[in-house]
């Protein structure tokens, strides 16, 4: 049976960039959320000004918009986007700017509305934001994250192959297990392999089946796990470690849905949608000529690329909100300081790892702590000082936390108390007291 590839190779959101980079674009400004969410405005003209006026170029609907909000000169091949004072202010990735130099792929925030600068020719090819906090089990309110929702609203019903990206513990596996749920098979057999924790001299058999007496051990007829995906969605973790020889096979039964078992004289054709994972390079194995370049590029007719827990630090809270909710135990289990330090840790063992130390936290108490190295000077906080004992390096680590958070809110807030307790979620009287305890005087109103 024939694949189906009814989706858009091009859902892929880097290919968009790709693109853009190839010299002179026309470019267009894509509405990704807010109440004119899926518009889309060419650029052709030298200046647009962006508010709720009826008057401005780009009237955007959202209250939390000013009338006159932002300014845009359009340049060949960037945009330089201005702010008009407005009163919720624009940012760019958490930052907010006055002025900003935007290139395509930039996503910009006018209140709460979103915007990306995007090449005219590829804009109807990107990718909308998700309403959703979580897919399946995959939890997350991101930017990064809606847009994989996105990607997997669209591409789970439809029968295509898909191909998971992303650095260990990013969630391909929740990813395979939500898409298989999220399509029309999911009352089918969900069929795992995980390649690299298969014998080498085993895989062959583990995916394709054998019949009786094939080799030594073969002492029954045994279907693959191809064939026991049959109505179903067969899972291959980590395909970069499939052996070279076997990757002409895996390649027929992708094109033409049939398989041989080891030792059988005949295919028989199977109905399954493959889902494969790896955290390698593919393209970097098929040019070290250990990944064939027409597997390769069959697999990745359709690709979601899992973001790694440092680009999307914002979802830390819900996701271990959501941890310690399945461990039945209230959000205020970790203190806020506790909080702060997970917060600001880069996670190199990504949303694994963070579950690993909740659960650590949870059953051992918050005084089993590993040390977490906060991220870098990037992020701007110092590393943890190992000369002070453990409790007072973390204090002080929350500490410098807090002042950077607080002035940072407050900035962006032009001093409005209620603004900032509003938006960080904190108590107005809390965050008084921590404002008092910072020595940090409010400067604008109340
Ligand atoms: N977005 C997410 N929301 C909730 N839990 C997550 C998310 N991503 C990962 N996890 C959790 O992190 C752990 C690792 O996830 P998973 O096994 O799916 O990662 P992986 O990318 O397949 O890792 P590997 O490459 O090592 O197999 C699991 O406990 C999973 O529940």
């Amino acid at each position: 049976m024939a694949p189906s590839n009814e989706e858009d190779p091009a859902l892929d959101p880097t290919l968009t960039l790709s693109r853009a980079r190839q010299g002179r674009v026309r470019l267009k400004l894509m509405v990704l959320s807010g109440p004119e969410s899926g518009q889309s405005h060419a650029l052709t003209r030298p200046e647009y000004v962006l508010g709720k006026a009826p008057t401005c170029d780009i009237v955007l609907t959202d209250k939390t918009i000013s009338r006159e909000h932002l300014k845009l000169t359009v340049h060949d091949e960037h945009v330089v986007a201005t702010d008009m004072g407005s009163r919720n202010g624009s940012s760019c990735d958490g930052r907010r700017f006055t002025e900003l130099e935007l290139h395509p792929g930039t996503v910009i925030t006018l209140g709460t509305t979103e915007l990306k600068l995007v090449p005219e020719e590829s804009a109807k090819r990107t990718l909308l934001l998700s309403n959703r906090d979580r897919f399946g089990a995959l939890v997350g309110n991101s930017r990064r994250m809606r847009e994989v929702f996105t990607l997997l609203e669209r591409l789970s019903p439809g029968g295509a192959d898909v191909l998971i990206q992303g650095e260990t513990g990013t969630g391909k596996d929740l990813c395979a297990e939500a898409i298989h749920q999220a399509s029309r098979r999911a009352s089918g057999p969900f069929v795992i392999v995980d390649l690299a924790g298969v014998a080498p001299s085993l895989i062959e058999s583990e995916l394709f089946g054998h019949v009786k007496g094939a080799f030594t051990n073969a002492q029954s007829d045994r279907a693959g796990a191809f064939e026991r995906a049959h109505n179903g969605t067969v899972f291959l973790d980590e395909v970069g470690e499939l052996p070279l020889e076997l990757q002409p096979r895996l390649l027929r039964v992708l094109e033409r849905r049939q398989v041989k078992r080891v030792g059988a004289n005949d295919y028989v054709t199977v109905n399954m949608r493959v889902v494969t994972a790896t955290h390698r390079d593919l393209e970097d194995a098929v040019r070290q000529g250990k990944f064939r370049r027409d597997l390769y590029h069959r697999l990745a007719v359709l690709r979601v690329t899992m973001p790694s827990l440092r680009e999307r630090p914002e979802d830390i809270p819900l996701l271990i909100d959501t941890m310690l909710e399945q461990t039945g135990r209230p959000p205020s289990t970790l203190s806020d300081q506790t909080r702060a330090l997970l917060t600001q840790y880069p996670w190199p063992g990504n949303v694994r790892e963070l579950r690993n130390v909740v659960e650590q936290v949870v059953n051992l108490g918050e005084e089993a702590l590993p040390e977490l190295e906060p991220a870098d000077s990037e992020r701007g906080h110092s590393a943890a000082d190992l000369d002070l004992p453990f409790k007072e390096a973390k204090e002080r680590l929350v500490e410098g936390f807090e002042r950077d958070y607080l002035r940072n809110l407050l900035e962006r807030c032009e001093g409005n108390i209620s603004r900032a307790s509003r938006e960080a979620d904190i108590d107005r009287v809390y965050l008084r007291k921590l404002l008092k305890k910072h020595g940090i005087e409010p400067s604008g109103g109340a």
